[in-house]
Parts: C-alpha cells; structure tokens; sequence
C-alpha cells in the first residue's frame, strides 16, 4: 500500500513543526516554502530562523516548486499566515486536484473583509474539502515531540474524525469536531487576548488583574462566538479555552511577548508574526457593526493603533459601567 502523502505549504515554525508531526505519524511529507535557504535547511533537519536551536530527524521533501509539492498529494496542510491565505490559495488553484482536502492551519480573520478562513478557502478552491486544525501547541513543542493536544475540524464530521485519526501519533493526540467555525473563531481571537495579557505583564499590572483580562477576554469571546454560530463548549475546548490559557501565560507566545513590548512602551517594529495585530483590527471592526461589546478587543486596537496609552485602556476598562458578571 503506498503512504499516505501529506503536503505543508509554508516552512516557518509551524509548517515545520506540523510537518515533523506528520512524517511521525509514518506519511510521506513534502513541504513547500517560498524561500530555497529553509528548504536546504529542512532537509537538512534545522530551520535556524524559525525555530532556532532545535534539530529534528530528516525525511521532509521540502522543495520551493509548489506544482512538484501538490503533485499526487492525499491532503494538504496550509500553514502560511492568515493574511496570506487569499494568494497562497489563488496560487495552489492551479495545482491542486479536486476533493484533496485542505486543512487551514493559520489563527486569524482576514484583515480587509472579516472573512474567515474557511470561507476564503470555500469561495477560491469550492471543490476541495476544507477542515481546521488548531488547539493549543506552541511549535517548539511539537517539534521538539513533546506531548501536544488539537482538535481537527470540519463540517464533514467524518471528514473530521478521518483526519484526525491521520494525524494523531504518539505526542500528538488529535480530537475532531464538526463546528468548524467555532474552532477558526478561539484560534483567530486568543492572539487578540494574548497581546492584551502581554500588555498587562508588560505594564507590571500584576496578576490579579491578568486573570481579570483573560476571564473577561473569554466572555468576549463566548460573545462573539454566539453571534457567529460557534457552539459554547467548542469555546470551552482546546482551540478556545485550552489556547487562551496557553497563549495568554507565556513569553513562548509572539502575540503575548509582542503585547509585552507594547506594555513597555518598547519598538514593536520587525518581531516576529503576531497574527493578533491584524485579527485586532477586523475583530474590533466587525464587533462594533454586529453591536457585540467586546472593550478589549477596543482596546486593543486603539492601543496598537497609538490612539490610547495603556494608562488610558486600564482606565476605560475599570470605569465602564458596573454590571451583573454573568450579563
Ligand atoms: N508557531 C506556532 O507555535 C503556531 C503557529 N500557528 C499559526 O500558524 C500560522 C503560521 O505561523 P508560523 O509558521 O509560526 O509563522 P512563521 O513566521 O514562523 O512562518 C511563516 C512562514 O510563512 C511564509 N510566508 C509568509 N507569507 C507568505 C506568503 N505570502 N506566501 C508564502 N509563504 C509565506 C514565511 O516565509 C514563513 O516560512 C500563523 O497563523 C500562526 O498563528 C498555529 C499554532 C502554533
Ligand atoms: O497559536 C499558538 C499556540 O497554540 C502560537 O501562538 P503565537 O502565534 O502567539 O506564538
């Protein structure tokens, strides 16, 4: 019987990371990156600028040519960042076979239409089955094959449950789910709350009122989870809560170690990938046209936008009428 072929388009840490995962669960992995220097380098079993320090078996066809990456695949795994889904996609169109599924591995919303990733993916490749894998795993962990929990969705529950069966191997335990938008709408959100908890830590607003900001983030998030259609224990689960808790407690986070710089007051220009710096932006937007209170997704997209201090967000959030915590 022929391996099961899985391919990675994007070669940062997760791409790396996930594709590390599936040659561990025995399929034949090819990675695409834009980028000959992190082809050689994953090949070679490093991918220094991504995930520094680590070293990992090799076996990964990494090449930069995405027709000879599609060529034959059984499923592909789409690991670039959000906002460049809509033209890796439009790029894969030509390349892919119909009924190939895609499974959208990025955390965010698309900054210019709001439009979640599912649904970039449905309007550019109708034909190809579309599932989300997320759930809280830093890539450094995966990679380095510590034990790591995601859940892998799809509205095609067994499309789901197939996948995931894939997927899992020893350090990796995979659960399925059918509410694919509530799984794409904690993954997209927690980096907003991430970069809001870092900006607490940065700012020395102490403990008490971390665990304010990531509780409150959380009823935000059941929030707008409500008016999307996304089921409350999806929210409750690992691509929601499980990642909230994640991301919103460790430097190992960029959205929370960019949030802790903005705290600071220090140069946020050239870190790495925050994907909650965009998400910020379209999350406060369509917020405040559906009319869903969400103060700290405000918050935060005044504070990245220079519109408020930190000072002036703390106060905005502690003054705001008082209320029933449960409303
Ligand atoms: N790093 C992590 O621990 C995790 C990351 N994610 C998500 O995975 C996504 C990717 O993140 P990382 O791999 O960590 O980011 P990264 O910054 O390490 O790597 C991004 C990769 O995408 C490539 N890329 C950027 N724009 C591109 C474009 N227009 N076309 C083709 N390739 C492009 C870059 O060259 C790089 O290889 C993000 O949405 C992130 O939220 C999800 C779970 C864990
Ligand atoms: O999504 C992640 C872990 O689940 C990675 O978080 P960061 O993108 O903030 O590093």
């Amino acid at each position: 019987m022929s391996a099961y072929k899985v391919t990675v388009l994007g070669g940062g840490a997760w791409g790396t990371a996930l594709a590390l995962a599936m040659l561990r669960a025995g399929h034949a992995v090819t990675l695409w990156a834009r980028d000959s220097e992190s082809v050689d380098a994953i090949r070679a079993g490093t991918n220094p600028r991504y995930l520094p320090g680590i070293t990992f078996e090799t076996g990964i066809a990494a090449t930069t040519d995405l027709a000879q990456a599609l060529a034959g695949t059984d499923c592909v795994l789409v690991v670039t960042p959000a906002q460049a889904l809509r033209s890796v996609l439009t790029d894969v169109k030509p390349h892919i076979a119909e009924h190939v599924p895609l499974v959208l591995c990025a955390k965010g919303i698309e900054r210019d239409t709001g439009r979640l990733l599912s649904d970039i993916s449905s309007a550019i490749l109708p034909d190809n089955p579309v599932a989300a894998l997320s759930g809280p795993s830093f890539a450094t962990d995966v990679s380095r094959g510590l034990p790591t929990a995601v859940v892998v969705a799809s509205e095609d529950e067994a499309l789901a449950s197939a996948l995931a069966t894939r997927f899992s191997a020893a350090n990796l335990r995979c659960y399925s789910s059918d509410d694919l938008i509530g799984v794409e709408i904690g993954g997209a959100l927690k980096n907003v709350f991430a970069i809001a908890a870092g900006a607490v830590t940065g700012a020395g607003l102490g403990a008490s009122a971390q665990a304010a900001l990531v509780t409150r983030g959380f009823v935000e998030l059941r929030r707008i989870g409500a008016a999307f259609g996304a089921r409350p224990e999806t929210l409750m689960g690992l691509s929601g809560l499980g990642d909230l808790m994640l991301t919103c407690s460790s430097v190992q986070s960029r959205n929370f170690a960019y949030g802790v710089a903005l705290g600071k007051g220090e140069e946020l220009a050239g870190r790495p990938l925050a994907e909650g710096v965009a998400t910020s932006y379209i999350a406060a937007r369509l917020t405040r046209e559906r009319g869903i209170e969400a103060p700290i997704i405000e918050a935060v997209a005044a504070l990245l936008d220079n519109a408020i201090t930190i000072n002036e967000a703390v106060a905005g959030l502690m003054t705001r009428p008082l209320r029933a915590e449960a409303d």
